[in-house]
């Protein structure tokens, strides 16, 4: 199933259980803008690439719209809409103050040198910069870009509009970034995997955990679950998968990864094909790479009791009903990652207040937002007698309704 098609079955189930008019929900799935444009660069060859881009800005209801950009190959309409529409609901989960976008360009970001990444994104930064703005829509990364793509987005909207560096967040903390943005989605997944564990009487320390993707999302949850005392027992990512089953050395293997570019020839582990890491015994598996990987293909193979959705929409619908028969509890996307937007929510406040937090102060407002995110999903799933998915969002939607409602703004 599509990543869109997957999103807005969610959406429609939640939105029957919260009972809500039919022309509200029609407004609530249909995207503010979606924004399309070419762009060409020259190679540093001295050739002409032509690359798409997108930005789909989903809703604006309860304040700018907000998500990330991502470099992929599959970056497609389909996906970035369904992305974006995710956003919108996280960020009400989150219960901080956006709407949701998502924006991506059809690339391999490997292939391409740094000075070709530059201009890419300057160029897109040019054809979008009118639409974008620190009050109307404000990017940041996601798969494939990182804090010096924001410094290229942020100086490119600066030359039209003035400095302004909360038009991005998850920039370098030399312009404006906030302590604790690097960390902050893997730190997030630590905190709402703490407190699911806490529900069943277990905690961190003795579980044993499988990640899938080792970028920003994936080393950090791992590094951090590591500090907590559980066991990383495997892990893959674009160029391989390793496993121990004494547990990883993730600090090594971080540096590994950082001069390799991947975790591919790691000497602590033993090397395996990463199609079978997804269906590896564990405790707890985290998705923290693409969509769509656990799907009916694979869902019956599934050994984790717990899946905590690092990555956006990595459970399709289809196996999401298998893995319920089976009793695997899955804490969805839409709260599970929603660490990261809220640190680019608090670096967006401090750029406006021009005041920097420590990150001791970031750290501990992130564990306040994910353990009260966890007790109002729960709170739903109880009234609405539903798993933790339709909990998240039936939090999302109703504050989004409500928002829209009182705007004036439904059909
Ligand atoms: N960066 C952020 O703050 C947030 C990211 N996310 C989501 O988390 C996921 C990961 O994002 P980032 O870590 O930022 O991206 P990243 O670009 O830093 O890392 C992506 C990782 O996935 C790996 N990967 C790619 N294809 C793979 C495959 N077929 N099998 C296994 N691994 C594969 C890459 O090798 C890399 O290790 C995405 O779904 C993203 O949308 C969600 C919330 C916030
Ligand atoms: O930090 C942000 O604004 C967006 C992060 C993002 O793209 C996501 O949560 O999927």
């Amino acid at each position: 199933m599509n990543a869109l098609a997957a999103t807005s079955r969610n959406f429609k189930k939640a939105a029957k259980l919260l009972g809500l008019d039919t022309k509200l929900e029609k407004s609530l799935l249909i995207p503010f803008r979606e924004i399309k444009v070419e762009c060409t660069i020259p190679k540093d060859d001295g050739t002409l690439a032509s690359f798409v881009g997108f930005r789909v800005q989903h809703d604006n209801a309860r304040g700018p719209m907000k998500g990330g950009i991502r470099y992929h190959p599959e970056v497609d309409p389909d996906e970035v809409n369904a992305l974006a529409q995710l956003m919108t609901w996280k960020t009400a989960v989150a219960n901080i103050p956006y709407g949701g976008a998502k924006g991506g360009i059809g690339c391999a970001p490997g292939e391409l040198s740094v000075s070709e990444l530059e201009r890419l994104t300057r160029v897109f930064t040019q054809k979008i910069h009118d639409l974008i703005g620190v009050h109307i829509d404000v990017p940041a990364p996601d798969m494939g870009t990182n804090p010096q793509t924001m410094a290229w987005i942020l100086d490119e909207y600066s030359k039209f509009h003035g400095y302004s560096p909360a038009v991005v967040t998850g920039k370098p903390i030399d312009l404006g970034g906030s302590l604790g943005r690097d960390a902050a989605t893997g730190r997030g997944v630590l905190f709402a995997t703490q407190a699911l564990l806490e529900e069943y009487g277990k905690s961190i320390s003795d579980q044993q955990f499988v990640i899938q993707g080792f970028g920003n999302v994936g080393s950090w949850a791992a590094k951090l679950i590591n500090e907590f005392g559980g066991k990383v027992i495997a892990v893959s990512d674009a160029s391989g998968a390793v496993k121990n089953l004494k547990g990883l050395d993730i600090d090594k293997l971080i540096r590994h990864a950082l001069e390799n570019r991947g975790i591919k020839g790691f000497s602590g582990g033993e090397a395996f094909d990463p199609k079978s890491l997804l269906t590896e015994d564990c405790d707890v598996l985290i998705p923290a790479a693409l969509g769509g990987v656990i799907n009916r293909e694979n869902a019956n193979d599934i050994r984790a009791k717990f899946i905590i959705e690092a990555a956006n929409h990595p459970t399709d619908p289809e196996a999401d009903e298998i893995l319920s028969k089976k009793g695997v509890i899955i804490l969805p996307d839409i709260f599970a990652n929603s660490g990261g937007v809220t640190v680019s929510y608090f670096e967006w406040v401090q750029n406006i207040q021009g005041f920097m937090w420590d990150e001791e102060k970031v750290n501990s407002e992130l564990k306040t937002y994910m353990t009260n995110g966890f007790k109002y999903v729960k709170e739903m799933c109880k009234s609405h007698s539903c798993d933790l998915r339709m909990g998240a969002f039936t939090l999302g939607l109703n504050r989004v309704a409500r928002a829209t409602v009182l705007r004036g703004w439904e059909a």
